[in-house]
Parts: C-alpha cells; sequence; structure tokens
C-alpha cells in the first residue's frame, strides 16, 4: 500500500451530522464523523445495529440531508445545494448496493429495467440496442446469462438477486461504490462469492468501496481500513490489521472481543471451482471456470456453483 500522502483523496466527510426529527423531537444520530477515503480502497464502516452506518452511507448518496458538515467527492462539495450539472455526475458516479437483494429489487420490474434503470437519470441518450447491450454486459460482468434479463425478479435466488442488485450499480460505470451489508442477508453458502465478485469488480475496474457490515471477520477480509462507529460518532480510525491486533478505544477492543471471529480462510481452506464472468468468451458464449486461490474467503459455495454449472451448460 502507497503512503497516505501519495493517494488521492476520493471522498472526504468532514464533520458530519445528522439528525432526525424536529425541535423536542430532534435525535442527532450522526455526530460530528470525519474521514477520508482514498480511491482504489475498501474503507469499513463497523459498529452496532443503530449506531448510524447505513445512515452515513445514505448521506454520502445524498438520501439523508446533512444537518452540518461537508462530504467532498473528487475535490467537490457533494451535499447541500450543488448545481444539477454536478448532481447528474454524482448520480452517475457514486453508487449503493443494498443490503436485502429481497426487498430492494422492484417485483414487477423485469431485470433488464431494473438493471438500466439509472441510465435513464443520465444526460446520455441510448439506443434501445445500446442499452440492451449494456444490460447484456452488466449481467455477464456479474456472473448472470444475458437471457435473464426477460425475467422477474422471484425468478431468482437470494445470491443471484445480489447480483442483479450489483449489476445495476454497475450499469453507471460508477467510480465509487457504498455496499451496505451486501451480504447480511445472504445464505451463508453464497456469502463468499458475492464478496469475491466484488473484490473480482474491484480490481478489474478501479472502485472504491465504502463497505459497511456489522460482521467482523468479513470485514478483516475486505477492508483496507476501518472506522469504528459507536451511536454516532466515530471512536476508532485504522488500517485493518493494527486495528485488530491492537485496537486502541475500549468500544473497539469491547466489540473485537464479544464477537467470536472464526478465521473463515484457516477454517474452509480449500480449492473450489467457479464460474468467472471476466473469461468469459463473449463471442461465442463460452462460460470460463477458474479455480478460487487459496488464499479466497471460502465458506463453502459448492450448491451455487453447482447451480451455475446447470445454468450454463
Ligand atoms: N429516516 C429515519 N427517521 C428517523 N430515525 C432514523 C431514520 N433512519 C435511521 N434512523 C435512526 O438512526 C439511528 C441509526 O440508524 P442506522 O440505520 O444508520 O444504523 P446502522 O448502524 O446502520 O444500523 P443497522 O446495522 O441496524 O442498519 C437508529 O436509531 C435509527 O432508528
Amino acid at each position: 500500500m502507497t503512503g497516505e500522502n501519495n493517494r488521492k483523496k476520493l471522498l472526504e466527510v468532514k464533520n458530519l451530522k445528522v439528525s432526525f426529527g424536529e425541535h423536542k423531537h430532534k435525535t442527532v444520530v450522526v455526530n460530528d464523523v470525519s474521514f477520508d477515503i482514498y480511491k482504489g480502497e475498501t474503507f469499513g464502516l463497523v459498529g452496532e445495529s443503530g449506531s448510524g452506518k447505513t445512515t452515513i452511507g445514505r448521506a454520502i448518496i445524498r438520501i439523508n440531508p446533512t444537518m452540518s458538515g461537508d462530504i467532498l467527492f473528487d475535490g467537490k462539495k457533494i451535499n447541500g445545494n450543488i448545481t444539477k450539472e454536478l448532481d447528474r455526475e454524482v448520480t452517475q458516479k457514486i453508487q449503493m448496493i443494498f443490503q436485502d437483494p429481497m426487498a430492494s429489487l422492484n417485483e414487477r420490474a423485469k431485470v433488464d429495467y431494473i438493471v438500466s434503470e439509472g441510465l435513464y437519470n443520465t444526460n446520455q441518450k441510448y439506443t434501445k440496442e445500446e442499452k440492451k447491450q449494456m444490460v447484456d454486459k452488466a449481467l455477464l460482468d456479474v456472473g448472470l446469462l444475458p437471457e435473464f434479463a426477460s425475467r422477474f425478479p422471484h425468478e431468482f435466488s437470494g445470491g443471484q438477486r445480489q447480483r442483479i442488485g450489483i449489476a445495476r450499480a454497475l450499469i453507471m460505470q460508477p467510480e465509487f461504490i457504498i455496499a451496505d451489508e451486501p451480504i447480511s442477508a445472504l445464505d451463508v453458502s453464497i456469502r463468499a462469492q458475492v464478496l469475491n465478485l466484488l473484490s473480482e469488480l474491484q480490481k478489474k475496474r478501479d472502485l472504491t468501496y465504502l463497505f459497511i457490515a456489522h460482521d467482523l471477520s468479513v470485514m478483516r477480509f475486505i477492508a483496507d481500513r476501518i472506522a469504528v462507529i459507536h451511536k454516532g460518532v466515530l471512536v476508532e480510525l485504522g488500517e485493518t490489521e493494527k486495528l485488530y491486533s491492537n485496537p486502541l478505544h475500549p468500544y473497539t477492543q469491547a466489540l473485537l472481543s464479544a464477537i467470536p471471529m472464526p478465521d473463515p480462510i484457516a477454517e474452509k481452506k480449500k480449492v473450489l471451482k467457479v464460474y468467472d464472468p471476466s473469461r468469459h468468451d463473449y463471442s461465442i458464449n463460452k462460460p470460463s471456470w477458474v479455480e478460487i486461490e487459496e488464499n479466497h474467503f471460502v465458506l463453502g459455495n459448492e450448491p451455487e456453483i453447482e447451480k451455475y454449472k446447470k445454468i450454463l451448460k
């Protein structure tokens, strides 16, 4: 990892405060939180349920209004009043992947509409054919077949639905993705696949992630640096391994000692064959299978792999 001074800050959160309710009922749920995220890194936000992690993510994507503080993307302030042009740019460049793929997809819409919906909010006009190609590519990039585009969400498993959610983000050509507990609602057997997919996509597309999770073993696997949030306040921020080996704040110490942290790599070290969308031969629609490297986070994903084998035959 290069020194912080040489790296470009992609996102800067400065003294962020978010509150809900008015007057007597006003509650501050994020209080004076500051952190920077560097281009290409995975920045983790951990903390127990209700600590304010999602609220921070939603403030960055501008679903939650900020009470005070600044959010800068690529050096430009993106919260509060901004120009229409910047609003469009940020809407495209910052995407979010949601926790529950069963709830976050429009049940009445077909996959091609779900995946391409964001394109309507861009300045660019695409022909039907261009849009179809973009949807096909986004689906292939997440390991799904283009023919799935004409199906409805209920026809898919949880893991496949989360892949559709990832395709919906990818089609926008984002630079920054907020992944809010992207695997916690999934079956344990397929969590590793989705994590691996996110890692591969990050390398391939030079993505920067804000990864929100409460599972500390997942966070250790995925994050380069971690911020610990406690009751809306950032109590500790550090490089992942340093934070895990030497937590300084009592809350971080409690968090790390309270939660059993099995080492999934040591426990389930084996090589599995998986479909690798990046090696898919599009010209003859020939899928490619690769063996997961030993150091990948593997939690035994055979059932899903078998499913893929059938689908891709
Ligand atoms: N729209 C809202 N209106 C009022 N209160 C809200 C709203 N959204 C979140 N909150 C409150 O803000 C606090 C922080 O919630 P948030 O969802 O950010 O926590 P979290 O750390 O992401 O938790 P979880 O892991 O359970 O999602 C909670 O007390 C929640 O009830």
